[in-house]
Formats: C-alpha cells, sequence, structure tokens
C-alpha cells in the first residue's frame, strides 16, 4: 500500500481524486488539504464521500504532508503548485502535479502564457503525463506534469495522423467544447448558473493557454514544429470534453484504410476506444470513466480528415489520468482503479 496526499482535495479535481483512489486496491488516502477547511473533514464538504472517506483535511504545510504521505498529488490552481512542487521533490516525494506549472518545457514559453516560473530548474525534468505518447519516460519519474483536459482529447484524436505524416499540418484546426466543472470550483460569474445554463459560447479564441501545450505534444509527435487554431467553447453541462478536428489530408487512403491505421495505434490502448464507423463519440457516453472515445471520417468534397474525440475532463483530463500515472511510476498494472465503465445515461 502506498500513502498518498490530495493537496487541493477541496476542488473538482481532488474530490475525484478521492472518488478512484478510494477504489484502488494498492493506496491509502493518508492526507488531505484545504486552506479554506483545516479541521473539517473532506466528506463534510462532499456528501458524495460520506461513510467512505473520513479524512480530515490539513492546511498545506509541507513537513506535516511529507510526514503522513509518500506520495503527492498536487492538485493546486497553476502559479499556486510551483510554490510547493520543488518542497515535496526535496523531502524526496515523488509528485503528480495537475496543473499547468510543469507541462511546458521552454520557461519562455510559459512565462508568455502564464507568469514568471519559479522553479524553472524543474521544466526539463518534469515528464508530461500522457502515457499513451510518454509512457516510457513517465515511470521513472520524479515529477510527472499531468496534462490539461483539452490537450489530451486533441493528442489523442491527432496522433495516429502525425505519426504517420498523412496531414498538411499547416491546416490543423481544433473545435473544443468542455462542460463548466473544468473551470474548477471556485466561485466565480462566468460560472454561475444563469452565465452558463442555456447558452454556448467560445472563449480565449486565438489566445487559449492549451494551444502552446498541444502544439508542444503535436510537435512531440509529428517532428516539426506545429502551429494550429484551437477554439475551446463552454458546454451548459457538468462535465465533458468533445474536441473535433480538421486538417488537410494528404495521403492516397481510404477511411478504411485510415480506420486500420488508428486501429494498430491504438489496439494495446485500453483507455482509447476506437468507436465502429458511424458512431461519433458522446460525452454521455464516457462520464466518469478514464476512456477517450474516437472517431474519424474524410470529407471527399473538401479533402479534409475530420477526428472527434469525447473524454471526462476530470478523469481523463485530470484524476484519472493522474491516478494512471501514479501506477505507471510504481510499476502498478496501468488500469489499476481505473477499469470501470462510464455512467449511463
Ligand atoms: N477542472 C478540470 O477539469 C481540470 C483541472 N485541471 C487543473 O487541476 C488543478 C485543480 O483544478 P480544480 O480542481 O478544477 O480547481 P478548484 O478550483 O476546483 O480547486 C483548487 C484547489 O486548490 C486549493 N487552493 C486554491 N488556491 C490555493 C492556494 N493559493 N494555495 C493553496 N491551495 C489553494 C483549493 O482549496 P482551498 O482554497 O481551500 O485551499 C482547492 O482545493 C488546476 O491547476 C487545474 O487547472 C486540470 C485538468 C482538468
Ligand atoms: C471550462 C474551462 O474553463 N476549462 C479550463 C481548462 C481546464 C483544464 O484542463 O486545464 P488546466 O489544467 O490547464 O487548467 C480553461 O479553459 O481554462
Amino acid at each position: 500500500m502506498i500513502k498518498v496526499a490530495i493537496v487541493g482535495a477541496s476542488g473538482y479535481t481532488g474530490v475525484e481524486l478521492a472518488r478512484l483512489l478510494h477504489a484502488h486496491p494498492e493506496v491509502e488516502i493518508a492526507c488531505v488539504t484545504s486552506r479554506q477547511n483545516v479541521g473539517e473533514e473532506l466528506a463534510a464538504l462532499f456528501p458524495s464521500l460520506h461513510g467512505a472517506i473520513t479524512q480530515v483535511c490539513d492546511d498545506v504545510d509541507v513537513d506535516l504532508v511529507c510526514a503522513k504521505a509518500d506520495f503527492i498529488f498536487t492538485a493546486l490552481p497553476h502559479r499556486t503548485a510551483m510554490a510547493v512542487v520543488p518542497a515535496f521533490l526535496h523531502a524526496g516525494k515523488r509528485v503528480v502535479d495537475l496543473s499547468a506549472d510543469y507541462r511546458l518545457r521552454e520557461v519562455s514559453v510559459y512565462e508568455q502564457w502564464y507568469q514568471a516560473h519559479t522553479s524553472p530548474e524543474l521544466l526539463a525534468e518534469a515528464v508530461y503525463g500522457l502515457p499513451e505518447i510518454y509512457r516510457d519516460k513517465i515511470a521513472p519519474a520524479r515529477l510527472v506534469a499531468n496534462p490539461g483536459c483539452y490537450p489530451t482529447s486533441v493528442a489523442l484524436a491527432l496522433k495516429p495522423l502525425l505519426v504517420e505524416g498523412l496531414v498538411d499540418v499547416s491546416t490543423l484546426v481544433v473545435d473544443a467544447k468542455s462542460g463548466t466543472s473544468g473551470a474548477g470550483r471556485a466561485a466565480k460569474v462566468a460560472s454561475l448558473f444563469c452565465e452558463v445554463n442555456e447558452g454556448f459560447k467560445p472563449y480565449g479564441v486565438a489566445g487559449h493557454r492549451h494551444t502552446p501545450e498541444i502544439e508542444q505534444t503535436l510537435g512531440d509527435v509529428a517532428g516539426a514544429a506545429i502551429r494550429l487554431t484551437f477554439t475551446p467553447h463552454l458546454l451548459p453541462v457538468n462535465r465533458g470534453i468533445l474536441s473535433t478536428c480538421y486538417a488537410q489530408f494528404t495521403a492516397a487512403l481510404s477511411v478504411a484504410d485510415l480506420r486500420a491505421i488508428y486501429r494498430n495505434h491504438y489496439e494495446q490502448e485500453f483507455f482509447v476506444r476506437l468507436l465502429p464507423e458511424g458512431v461519433w463519440p458522446n460525452i454521455a457516453n464516457v462520464r466518469g470513466s478514464n476512456f477517450c472515445d474516437l472517431n474519424l471520417t474524410l470529407d471527399p468534397r473538401t479533402g479534409k480528415v475530420i477526428v472527434a474525440a469525447a473524454i471526462d475532463n476530470l478523469v481523463k483530463g485530470a484524476a484519472g489520468q493522474a491516478v494512471q500515472n501514479m501506477n505507471l511510476m510504481h510499476g502498478f498494472e496501468e488500469r489499476l482503479g481505473l477499469a470501470q465503465l462510464p455512467l449511463f445515461p
């Protein structure tokens, strides 16, 4: 059994980590933190945990967390995570950080899209935690930077096309939608019921901070620099991301050939499900699960390939992927604690 801490347990990804780790046979949740709820039971904040999780929230005190736990999930806002992650590493702990603080390899890129970095020396060491692309590097890592939710869906949707060189990369366009839990639990006017319910709009147009993260991963798989158009939208639902990706197809292949290429790429990947022809990914069919559902086609009128991917932003887009990374780092079976089917309806 490993003793884990969830730092930032009172947020949406924190409570999702608690739900998943409670069901994990090799894990004991030894510490949960929340600055605003010190001394309160986590289950008092989240009645969904009632009777299962008895941990009381501690403050974000590095010595205390390190005394209680051997493995640490930081589920804190970006800019905040990097204030504590170096101290956890210094204390000899291994960390999966769910924030964006260690995802971008170039400090100048981080500082262009976020703010000044206070531990840039760790960027070269941090491993980007998308197992379907970086599995071998994750296993020995001390610090894993868990990917963003949109970047997870887009990288899995496009990886086979870019590895095989089947598209004109200058034509890549991604149109993505996220449920509101993607914005976190902290109160914000933009997340209020009346602001979101019955509405549907783009945001971060031509400037969302996930753009360089997506470009970094796609650049790695393509072996060339990538620039793409990425437009996220806010959906009036709790969970789910649907990313629809477009590019000019440059290969003389049929849809059946292309499906065979995707099948080959993902046949060993338990969490990536290529759906049958004509069955399109739906956020309702991945809810609560660590699956990424994919499908694709070719549009003969425009010569474009269209690939759609659906994930649960809190599971494959955050806490589930973080547990998948922990499994790899500890040599556990990769799907341990994560093999449950989605909730439907
Ligand atoms: N929501 C999502 O779908 C996804 C989120 N992420 C990332 O995961 C991280 C957590 O996200 P999410 O759970 O949604 O966020 P929430 O806002 O829901 O939770 C944030 C947590 O951090 C704590 N916290 C906030 N500010 C500070 C601070 N200054 N110092 C210490 N603790 C703080 C909060 O508790 P308290 O204020 O009581 O301390 C809370 O426990 C973020 O970096 C986010 O970008 C990644 C992928 C998907
Ligand atoms: C709906 C919504 O607001 N989503 C968040 C993305 C959440 C996420 O996955 O990413 P990070 O870990 O990089 O925050 C956003 O657009 O900023």
